[in-house]
């Protein structure tokens, strides 16, 4: 990477150019604008404290992305020249009377965010700047804490130094979140970096300690220097930065390599210096001189002196054993010779290569947990990125994310969900219904004996979750459709009162009729699950009053089979619509259930189950009963019946009036019609490969999709097709509304005309002093008067000038239907009709 150059034009970068043309004070303005564009601070901030806000540019910045009438305090040791919406005034932050003044200016408001780019005088020593800086930025951390909003922002400028961490310490303790980085505008040769600190905890005692720069940054010890691991694992590079060392100034470090030879930690010298020099000094060092001169000190061990930070661990083994060597040859005590003292200096050195090899097995334990610990983290994050790509594509539910960690909702807790959430319970709380929850419950307790009931089939648990999961999203995808789609609303309120096509004789509904046999025979038999869960159907049932009536038919085709064309077919309507029979004679009734008995009979060849002739003799019971009962069902149907179905069912001749509007309907009619075909037949084929289909425990899904294809093809045939096209091109060709409704107004009024005019001759007629002729000329002239057209008033032309330039609405003076012209236009028009009549 190019290093900026930090003087003269090198300064000049390009963000220095953009606060040029964009009109900011100073080039860190950008730097503010990223902060903000990372963490979004300013836009929802009212009231903003700018501390160290010389020459302005932050200030700026705040009066353009804050919302109007916001307040902004911007405080400099320098002048700050004014900026339209902004309180700027002198001051050093670190004093009180800095912050009186902020409180005036503030009175009783609060800041929602805290600025502080502060930087003390640079260009002094180093460590001396960055200790200003990071005592700054803790005087303005004081500040923040004092006029800071719960859940503040406070943004502090801070160099990386020994402090560093300190400082970042007491900010962790005063905010959720503290975040540090670097914007793209700040010069990468600057030390600085910026610190956005979310939510102010406001605590309401804060321990002075914390915020006093003589306890934060100098009781923490700064830990010891790890000479080990450099020793020992020269190779591994750091990758955590932090700055200087407390009193080590100086970057190049060298020893005499006798110091190393004599030390009783070798370790530590191998660690701090750059080099071990066998230069002599002035006055001279015999045991230097001595080991210059010694065989042991070759020059691979001369170069491996020369510059200890490039050595491996092999070099530092190498320079360890021949400073052993050379203590031997010196007669220093060493492991072989130290049979009596400075045991301590030999155990340093006889435990080397041990030490070595448990560093290096505890370091490679360490790394390969931590390398296993990354790689499932990230697993775990990449599953949680899927799972949110999933949710934004509406895919699966938010509830889904974070299942899987333990806590609150986890496994074994006693608030788990995941088992709550396999019995539809979830939704049924989340539409309030709680009573059905608690039922539900219950029930599945007494059915399962308690506690056992979640135990016994864990295997199944994850499918289970799985099915109910796609139930829910099932239904909410159908809420979701019923909210946009209005047909989707009507075919729903349709299934609702019960008016589906006809598939047939389906299995589920015999099954609902055995039900309600059942129900009626045996009411008060509740231990079996099934037989609640029936029960809880059929009080829906009766709430829903549209009966699914016992020929097992549904309203819609019920309807079709009232139509006109069937009523000839004899024994179809007596076994189809049983409220039609309410009005027939007895005799007409008896010869039907003779008719109805033979087609019984004839069809028992046909009928494959036993089951299906219970039914039709259930519902012959079910007819007997109605009978007796009167008429009192099929009049409460009738009033309860919506008005759709009201003005479906407009009689015709005491019969439902119902169009055939489908191609299949029309070939069947014509079918029955034309004696192609018989009731038989058309009962022979509710019974197809789709009739008897295992619909038990499916779920609603996949249920309403196989809805939309296990229906049989109907025949139909190019005369039914022709014929409902043509009727629906007349039905098209009908006039709109509105004309119908103008023509009918029409037809009206001429009728009131007529009974007016027939009022008056009545009269005229009536007159005793008028003679028959003039009786006779006087209705005569009524009529011709009548018969005559009313003249319309003619259009007044009015001119738009004097008075009635640019006038809205009836210029004075004027009655009856006007226009407004230009005078000029109407002149033209003059102009050239004059011009047409000379041609
Ligand atoms: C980098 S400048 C700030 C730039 C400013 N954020 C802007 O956008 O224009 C740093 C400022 O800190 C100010 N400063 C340093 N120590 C201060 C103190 N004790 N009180 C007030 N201001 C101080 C300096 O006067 C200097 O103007």
């Amino acid at each position: 990477m190019a290093i900026q150059k930090k003087h003269g034009k090198g300064r000049l970068d390009k963000w220095y150019k953009l606060a040029k043309e964009k009109g900011y004070r100073a080039r860190a303005a950008f730097k503010l604008i990223q902060l903000n564009k990372k963490y979004g601070f300013l836009e929802k901030s009212k009231v903003v404290l700018d501390l160290c806000a010389a020459p302005g540019s932050w200030c700026q910045v705040c009066a353009e992305t804050m919302p109007r009438d916001s307040i902004i305090i911007g405080v400099d040791l320098a002048p700050i020249k004014a900026i339209s919406k902004v309180i700027t005034f002198q001051s050093d932050i670190t004093t009180e009377k800095c912050r009186a003044t902020i409180r005036t200016h503030l009175k009783t408001w609060k800041a929602d965010c805290v600025l502080h780019d502060g930087a003390p005088n640079v260009g002094t020593a180093w460590v001396q700047d960055s200790y200003n800086q990071a005592e700054l930025a803790l005087h303005s951390l004081k500040l923040a804490t004092e006029f800071l909003v719960e859940g503040g922002t406070f943004v502090t400028k801070v160099f990386r130094s020994k402090d560093y961490n300190s400082l970042l310490w007491v900010l962790n303790q005063l905010f959720t979140k503290v975040h540090a980085t670097k914007p793209p505008s700040s010069r990468n040769v600057s030390a600085e970096i910026f610190v956005v600190c979310l939510g102010f905890k406001a605590p309401k005692r804060i321990d002075p300690r914390l915020l006093d720069p003589r306890s934060v940054f100098e009781d923490l010890a700064a830990p010891a220097p790890n000479n080990e691991a450099k020793v020992y694992n020269p190779e591994v590079k750091k990758r955590k930065r932090e700055g200087y060392e407390e009193g080590e100034y100086i970057q190049f470090k060298e020893i005499a390599a006798s110091e190393f030879i004599q030390t009783t930690d070798p370790i530590a010298i191998l660690g701090q210096y750059n080099r071990l020099a066998f230069d002599q000094a002035k006055n001279g060092d015999v045991a230097l001189a001595a080991l210059d001169r010694l065989p042991e000190t070759t020059d691979e061990i001369r170069l491996c002196c020369a510059d200890l930070k490039v050595l491996g661990r092999k070099e530092f083994k190498l320079l360890l054993k021949w400073r052993l060597r050379v203590r031997e040859i010196f007669g220093f005590p060493t492991k072989k010779t130290a049979k009596t003292p400075l045991a301590e200096e030999v155990a340093v050195v006889e435990n080397m290569d041990e030490e070595l090899m448990i560093q290096e097995e505890l370091q490679r334990i360490k790394d390969k947990e931590s390398s296993k610990k990354k790689k499932e983290r990230r697993k775990e994050n990449e599953k949680k990125q899927k799972e949110i790509v999933r949710m934004q594509m509406n895919m699966t539910a938010p509830m889904d994310i974070g299942m899987e960690q333990e806590g609150p909702m986890g496994d074994g807790s006693m608030f788990r969900l995941k088992a709550l959430d396999q019995t539809d319970t979830m939704r049924r709380i989340a539409k309030g219904k709680m009573t059905k929850v608690v039922e539900t419950d219950t029930r599945r307790d007494r059915d399962s004996g308690i506690g056992s009931s979640g135990d016994t089939d864990e295997s199944d648990d994850d499918g289970d979750r799985l099915e109910q999961e796609l139930d829910n999203m099932y239904d909410d995808y159908r809420e979701r459709k019923a909210a946009s789609d209005a047909k989707y609303r009507a075919k729903k309120a349709r299934k609702e009162h019960g008016d589906d096509e006809w598939e047939g004789v389906s299995a589920s509904e015999e099954e609902d009729s055995d039900d309600e046999d059942a129900l009626q025979e045996d009411s008060s038999d509740d231990s079996d699950s099934e037989g609640d869960e029936d029960a809880g159907k059929s009080l829906l049932r009766d709430l829903d009053n549209t009966p699914n009536d016992e020929s097992g038919l549904s309203k819609r085709a019920r309807g079709f089979f009232n139509q006109d064309v069937f009523q000839s077919i004899p024994g179809l309507l007596d076994e189809l619509d049983l409220e039609e029979e309410e009005d027939e004679d007895e005799e007409d009734e008896d010869e039907d259930e003779e008719e109805e008995d033979d087609a019984m009979e004839e069809s028992d060849d046909d009928i494959p189950t036993i089951e299906e002739q219970r039914k039709l003799r259930k519902e012959k019971s079910a007819l007997k009963s109605k009978k007796d009962n009167g008429s009192f069902e099929v009049a409460k149907q009738a009033e309860e019946d919506d008005w759709e179905e009201t003005e479906k069912k407009a009689k015709k001749d005491g019969k439902p009036n119902i169009d055939i509007v489908t191609a299949e309907a029309m070939t069947l009619a014509h079918q029955l019609a034309l004696g192609e075909k018989s009731v038989h037949d058309i009962m022979d084929e509710g019974y197809n490969k789709y009739a008897f289909k295992d619909r038990d425990g499916l779920p609603d899904w996949f249920l309403d999709d196989e809805g939309r294809h296990d229906k049989p093809h109907k025949p139909i045939t190019k005369e039914a097709a022709s014929a409902i096209k043509e009727k629906l091109r007349a039905y098209n060709a009908r006039p709109i509304k509105k004309v119908a409704e103008a023509r009918a107004r029409k037809k009206f009024k001429q009728a009131q005309k007529l009974e007016k005019l027939k009022k008056k001759a009545d009269l005229l007629a009536g007159d005793e002093g008028m003679s028959e002729k003039e009786k006779a000329t006087s209705i005569a002239k009524l009529i011709s008067a009548a018969g005559r057209k009313k003249r319309r008033q003619p259009v007044k032309v009015v001119k738009a000038q004097g008075l009635n330039r640019g006038l809205s609405g009836r210029p004075k003076g004027v009655k009856g239907r006007y226009k407004m012209v230009d005078p000029r236009m109407k002149k033209e028009m003059r102009a050239l009709k004059r011009v047409a009549k000379r041609k």
